[in-house]
């Protein structure tokens, strides 16, 4: 059942989670965010709609910190980020169009490397855990460059999910999914959501879980 999804809803307080204060932002010679407020608290999803070239991917690329706004400020629990914010690094899972995983490397490989730079030890057993859950664990031995485009996706959200960030950026997390991952990718974003997690998802293709949606008319 679709929750009740409010499209350009009131915008709560700012409190404890993500608070974006006045973002505006231009590109390419167009106003592509004026004056815009957002506040997120633990267990919320906001979803980005909006057609291509409406700035969903700037919006996503200014909350992790990838983008300077124009004006505006961005706060994570009630404290101020900076560009570089290490402390806000560390609680955000982003996934942006392009997967970032290796092609060189297995998915093993790639989970592995990505918990050793999150500072974790690298964990087998977590990451078949998070491949299966996707549906690519037999995939696991086989070097990025010969799975598919969905398979790559697929391990790049398993990735999501072991690394266990609060704070999940998701650009078309959708894209390249079949009806079956979409189904996993959708579950596991309700575990995250009920376990307290907050997720920001630009997507063209709205998720079936209660949210708030902010149509951008670029
Ligand atoms: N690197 C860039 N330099 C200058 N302008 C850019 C750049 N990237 C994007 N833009 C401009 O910003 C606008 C918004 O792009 P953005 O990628 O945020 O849109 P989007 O809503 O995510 O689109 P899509 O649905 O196609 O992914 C584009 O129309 C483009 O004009």
């Amino acid at each position: 059942m679709r929750g009740p999804a409010e499209a350009n809803a009131p915008v709560p307080a700012a409190g404890q989670g993500l608070a974006a204060c006045g973002l505006s932002l231009h590109r390419g010679g167009r106003q592509l965010l004026a004056g815009l407020d957002l506040a997120l608290g633990p267990g919320e999803l906001l979803q980005v709609c909006g057609a291509n070239g409406s700035g969903k991917t700037s919006l996503l690329r200014v909350l992790a910190g990838l983008l300077a706004p124009a004006a505006g400020t961005l706060s994570w629990q009630l404290l101020p980020v900076r560009g570089g914010d290490a402390r806000y690094q560390r609680c955000i899972g982003y996934l942006g169009h392009a997967d970032g995983l290796s092609a060189d490397l297995d998915a093993f490989e790639n989970l592995a490397y990505a918990q050793r730079l999150a500072g974790a030890r690298p964990d087998r057993a977590e990451a078949l855990r998070a491949l299966r859950d996707f549906g690519v664990d037999e995939a696991g031995g086989t070097p990025l460059r010969r799975l598919s485009q969905g398979q790559r996706r697929r391990i790049a959200l398993a990735r999501l999910v072991l690394l266990a960030r609060p704070l999940w950026l998701l650009d078309e997390p959708l894209a390249a999914l079949d009806a079956a991952a979409t189904a996993c990718f959708t579950s596991q974003l309700a575990t995250h959501l009920r376990a307290g997690g907050l997720a920001v998802v630009a997507t063209h293709q709205l998720l079936d879980l209660r949210s708030r949606v902010l149509q951008l008319e670029g």
